[in-house]
């Protein structure tokens, strides 16, 4: 149930605030000035837009937040102070400064500050990806890299990947019979959050296959608790009050994960007791990889119930819909584009053919499709705000950074830099590919054909850079060509007009579609054919 605030209501709590505000502005001011002179020291801090009392810059700010920030930074400069509620950052929006933070004092910033409501959070100290840089981040890191999520070890999980992309391909092909309209958002959601259930436990869902689903609801209700907290709620003198319950709602959703994984864990351990030593060499799911990690009287540190259960809840929430809404934004924009869809198309025929399907060996021998998945993640990145934490005083751009201050890189103004990019607003694949086939009219300012997806040029980031960029890196890039490359090879794609107009809408900080993104396939190549064909 919402609750309504009258404007009386409004006008009485506006009105304590900006007294409150008045009061603590002049006692700060006065206990400032009584200081003796020499104890001021000279601090070099970067420049700041004028701010209100309390709402800092709150106002300067829209619901775009990278956006408002890039427009700000062309002002104020690449390295800005900001200040929105009680919360004070320093924004960093260019690539030389970007570089400065995350590659020359990479380890100095390598701890993030928390945006979200932390306080809500049942598993306090737990998690992973807010984790302050320490034993326990490097920890997960090192086993991410080894066991779980890089090079060799992704190729464990190629069946998963192989099996959901059929299903997702199966669905498409009964609504192009069906003429039926597809909710694409749905269905890439469904595919993504399934992938990630399975690599994580497939032992569960092999019993329970509606288990993928029940997460995705729990998660999706925690996700959307969390959204509707506000500015002040999460940063703001409301933070312990929760006025309208949200937080309230928030931990419950958090309880119910916390039951479901419990009884995971539980069923896991049950069946490692009982387990034949024969099968010890089976194919191993992420959940079992932990609980080894548990029991190994060697390992550095010893994990808890909690920090598994939340390693769990990092994974599908970074995961997931970062993942799903790229494809849709990477569909769209070739829906926009009809010579970018030929050309791919066309790379297609003449890599792959018309006999089997699109597989991910020869995602290497198609540049135009990698060039695609890069201008689609320039464009509209999911993370366009990295956070950092400087755990030392430090200098940047000649500037005094003072221990504990909290830094937002805005990748989105990098990633949209007039400066690095020709036309930066417009969908141009053609920037990145490499020079023999490109369009020199694009790759004119910086190298843009040697980019990689790992943030090692600080022009391009769209999963950061340094130590603390992003894991999932691997599977998101393989699970992005894949499924762009399938849709397009064995659909034709029509979108009403008024849809397409829609389809563009951003909302929210991340820049998410914000409308449904409803289109109806056309069967081109029969995908349950291919499959056959391999
Ligand atoms: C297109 C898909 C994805 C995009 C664009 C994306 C982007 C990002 C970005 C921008 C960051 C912050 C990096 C930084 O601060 O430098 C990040 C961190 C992270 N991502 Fe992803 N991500 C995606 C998919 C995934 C997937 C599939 C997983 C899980 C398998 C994942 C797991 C993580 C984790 C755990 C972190 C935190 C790392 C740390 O703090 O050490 N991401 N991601």
């Amino acid at each position: 149930m919402e609750i309504e605030v009258s404007a009386n209501t409004m006008y009485y709590y506006t009105g304590l605030l900006l007294i409150f505000a008045l009061v603590s502005t002049l006692a700060s001011h006065y206990l400032f000035m009584k200081r003796p002179l020499k104890f001021r020291t000279k601090i070099r801090s970067p420049p700041s837009p004028p701010a209100l009392p309390i709402l800092g810059h709150f106002h300067l700010l829209s619901s775009t937040l990278p956006k408002s920030l890039e427009n700000l930074a062309r002002r104020y400069g690449p390295l800005m102070r900001i200040s929105i509620g009680s919360s004070h950052f320093l924004v960093a929006s260019d690539a030389a400064t970007a570089r400065e933070i995350l590659k020359t004092h990479d380890v100095e910033f390598a701890s993030k500050f928390v945006f979200a409501p932390s306080h809500h959070n049942i598993y306090r100290d737990a998690e992973f990806v807010n984790a302050p840089y320490g034993t326990y981040w490097k920890f997960m890191k090192k086993l991410c890299m080894t066991r779980l999520f890089a090079g060799p070890q992704l190729e464990r999980f190629s069946h998963i990947r192989e099996e959901e992309t059929s299903k997702l391909l199966g669905s498409l092909w009964r609504q192009s019979v069906g003429k039926e309209a597809c909710d694409l958002s749905t269905e890439l959601t469904a595919l993504t959050n399934n992938m990630l259930c399975w690599m994580a436990m497939s032992k569960r869902c092999s019993r329970n296959p509606g288990q993928p689903k029940e997460i995705r609801e729990i998660v999706s209700n925690m996700m959307a608790c969390g959204a509707k907290l506000s500015f002040a709620e999460v940063h703001g003198p409301l933070k312990h009050i929760d006025l309208f319950g949200n937080g309230k709602r928030l931990r419950m959703a958090l309880r119910k994960f916390d039951m479901l994984l419990e009884q995971i864990i539980k069923e896991y351990e049950e069946s490692n007791e009982v387990r034949d030593p024969s099968s010890i060499n089976e194919e191993k799911d992420v959940m079992d990889i932990l609980l080894e990690t548990c029991r190994d009287p060697d390992a550095e540190i010893t994990l808890t119930k909690d920090q598994i259960k939340h390693f769990f809840l990092d994974l599908l929430i970074a995961g997931v819909d970062t993942t799903s809404a790229s494809i849709q934004w990477a569909m769209v924009e070739l829906f926009n584009c009809p010579e970018v869809l030929t050309k791919l198309r066309y790379e297609i025929d003449s890599v792959v053919g018309s006999t089997r399907l699109i597989n991910e060996s020869d995602v290497p021998n198609m540049p135009y499709l990698q060039a695609i998945v890069k201008e689609t993640l320039r464009l509209h990145t999911p993370g366009p705000l990295l956070r950092r934490r400087c755990n030392t005083v430090c200098k940047i751009n000649g500037y005094d950074v003072q221990a504990g201050t909290n830094i937002l890189v805005n990748a989105h103004a990098i990633m949209h830099d007039p400066d690095t990019w020709t036309d930066p607003d417009r969908f141009i694949p053609e920037r990145f590919m490499k020079d023999s086939d490109v369009d020199r009219k694009y790759s004119a300012i910086v190298h843009s054909q040697t980019m990689d997806l790992r943030g090692q040029d600080l022009h391009f980031l769209p999963f950061g850079s340094g130590r603390r960029a992003c894991i999932g890196v691997g599977h998101a890039a393989i699970v992005m060509h894949i499924t762009i490359g399938v849709m397009i090879q064995c659909f034709d794609w029509k979108v009403r007009e008024e849809e397409k107009m829609n389809i563009k809408v951003v909302t929210g900080y991340s820049g998410a579609m914000a409308h449904t993104l409803l289109c109806y396939p056309i069967g081109r190549l029969n995908p349950l054919v291919l499959m056959n064909g391999k």
